[in-house]
């Protein structure tokens, strides 16, 4: 078939090199493509025909028969379900997986908390080691922890594409996919889709719903820890999950009885059944503050963690201090809190909010001291506002103000049911506008450990309950029960020989911590600077009595002396200054 002159042109201009590939067939393969133009045509219609036929069919079946959740790298959620996957017994068999050895990633806690998450697994380890963990000398058990350290747990998580698996009876699919965010900083921008066939997703529920309680049941009764950080996306907050402890036992805090019972009084009043309806009945925001204020060491983070610890309640950590954190961010942080929870902001007197609401939170002087001039705030912005200017004209991050934090307490996004711990050094910094009722509820000011607290903390360092004993070496108890490395023969497997050991070291615990009270100078130390004490001795009771008159001395030495540098510090700073 001949084409006329504009047909080759227009042929030319559809697909450019037409006219040299046609001539090319034709004298080598004596094949005229014209011949064949209308077959090639059809074949490229219909190809299209089929490439749109396909897309509208795939999108079609997206929407209308199939389910489908998606989860986000910066939701919980994505973690119980990486959590599952994980721990499915098929996971093993799947071909294309993301293989690793650290589950920080996923998991949010450090390693010790995946260890102990772990401890189904690590059970089975151990007991392949030597089937035993009991009895055993130092140097086996270290061998072993050792040897199980180098051998991380291999993890495996679904690789990047899509995963299809049964799950009771129905075939799921799981998608993972990184997705372009434009932003280099941003490293694992994922998603998570979960599909089913149909258009019931009851079955995606119930799977996400096991998923978590998985991860729940995984956690028991631990206090879970998170930390306002920045987020994925790294320009926003977001609450992560940095760890979990076990509970700390409420009576290892040593502090004034009464102060402990009404502070766990007053926060369990406030979860009461029916107080939540009181308070909206009177109008009053179902909110709850209080100011743990007192010296270095006096026990005010760890009363917080074991009231967490007695209630359940997750606590969330909050620095006041990053220059990065504004209020826009302090806001969604606030407005993300759950209902009910301890918000702990620690050191609430080293950030920015110790300028009252009236003061420049930039002097020229220096940014550390205040000051209440009204030319010292000219060329400062508003403390209400997150900049301020420095000495060389730029506008600076400054963090969070006063002003900020009372809007975020106060304002509608400050989520119902929250306790809000704040913890200080000196209480005397903070402006009256934070402390005020409604604010700031209740205080408890920690002190120096007085007689009766030092006699409580020996005890609390020394008596070895039933159940402590069994997790501690042998080694250690035996020296806790003879009092000296020189051990006679143990009485435990006699008839009540357990029983009357168990008292007969109660009794002469007791009695060495009234000698160690005597010794230890009332209301001079701190719990945690008696607590380093013990622990250097905790396996030798006595050995802490025999030497603390020394560790007082140098104790008071070394107080003495950094007394002495700040005092000279101060000096040689105003004699600069004048
Ligand atoms: N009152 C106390 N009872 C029992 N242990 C205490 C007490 N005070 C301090 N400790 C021990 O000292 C250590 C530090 O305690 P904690 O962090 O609670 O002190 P803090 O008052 O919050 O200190 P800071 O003001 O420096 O944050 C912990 O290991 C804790 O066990």
């Amino acid at each position: 078939m001949a084409l006329s002159q504009s047909d080759t042109a227009f042929l030319e201009a559809l697909v450019p090199g037409y006219t040299f590939i046609s001539r090319i067939f034709l004298s080598y393969l004596h094949i005229d493509l014209a011949a064949y133009l209308q077959y090639f045509v059809a074949l490229a219609l219909f190809g299209v025909s089929m490439r749109y036929l396909s897309e509208y069919l795939t999108q079609f079946f997206e929407t209308y028969l199939v389910c489908t959740a998606e989860m986000r790298l910066d939701d919980e959620l994505f973690n119980y379900l990486m959590y599952w996957w994980s721990r499915r017994p098929n996971t093993k068999r799947t071909n294309h997986f993301l293989a690793g050895v650290r589950t920080n990633g996923y998991w949010g806690d450090d390693d010790d908390d995946s260890d102990n998450a772990d401890s189904d697994d690590e059970d089975e380890e151990w007991s392949v080691v030597d089937g035993s963990t009991n009895a055993e000398s130092f140097d086996d058990y270290w061998t072993k922890v050792i040897n199980r350290d180098k051998y991380k747990k291999l993890r495996f998580t679904p690789a990047q594409g899509r995963h299809y698996f049964w799950y009771q009876g129905r075939l799921l699919m799981l998608e993972r996919r990184y997705e372009q965010s434009g932003a280099r900083w941003v490293l694992n921008n994922e998603k998570l889709y979960l599909s089913c066939l149909g258009r019931d997703p009851s079955i995606l529920h119930k799977l996400l719903s096991d998923a978590q309680h998985k991860f729940v049941e995984r956690d028991g009764s631990r206090t879970i820890i998170y930390r306002g950080q920045r987020g994925s996306s790294g320009s926003t907050f977001d609450w992560c999950r940095c760890m979990s402890r076990p509970p700390r036992p409420l009576d290892t805090v040593i502090l004034d009885n009464t102060q402990k019972q009404l502070f766990l009084a007053d926060i369990e009043d406030y979860l009461e059944k029916g107080t939540a309806e009181w308070y909206a009945e009177h109008g009053i925001p179902y909110r709850r503050g209080y100011l743990l204020s007192g010296p270095p060491g006096t026990g005010k983070s760890s009363l917080c963690f074991a009231v967490a610890g007695k209630l359940g309640l997750k606590i969330y950590l909050l620095n006041l201090s990053s220059r990065a954190l504004d209020e826009d961010n302090l806001y969604a942080l606030f407005s993300e809190l759950p209902r009910r929870c301890i918000l702990l902001v620690e050191d609430v007197d080293t950030s920015e909010i110790t300028h009252s609401r009236g003061q420049s939170i930039f002097p020229r002087s220096g940014p550390s001291q205040a000051d209440n001039s009204p030319s010292n705030t000219d060329n400062n912005s508003s403390p209400d506002e997150p900049g301020k200017i420095s000495p060389d004209g730029k506008t600076e991050k400054t963090g969070i103000t006063l002003s900020s934090l009372l809007n975020v307490l106060d304002g509608v996004a400050a989520s119902e049911g929250r306790i809000l711990v704040m913890t200080t050094n000196h209480p005397e910094k903070l402006d009256d506008a934070l402390l005020r009722a409604g604010r700031v509820d209740m205080q408890i000011e920690f002190r120096l450990a007085i007689s009766e607290d030092i006699e409580n903390l020996y005890k609390s360092i020394y008596s070895v309950s039933k159940e402590a004993r069994v997790r501690q070496s042998p080694r250690r108890v035996k020296q806790l029960q003879n009092g000296s490395e020189e051990d006679g023969e143990s009485d435990d497997h006699k008839p009540n020989g357990v029983h009357s050991r168990r008292h007969e070291l109660q009794s002469r615990i007791e009695n060495l911590a009234k000698e160690f009270a005597s010794l230890v100078p009332s209301g001079e130390f701190s719990p945690a600077e008696i607590q380093g004490y013990l622990l250097k001795h905790k396996d030798h009771p006595e050995r802490a009595i025999r030497d603390v008159a020394e560790w007082v001395k140098e104790e008071r030495e070394k107080k003495r002396a950094k007394k002495a540098a700040e005092i000279k510090a101060k000096e040689s700073q105003g004699k600069k200054q004048s």
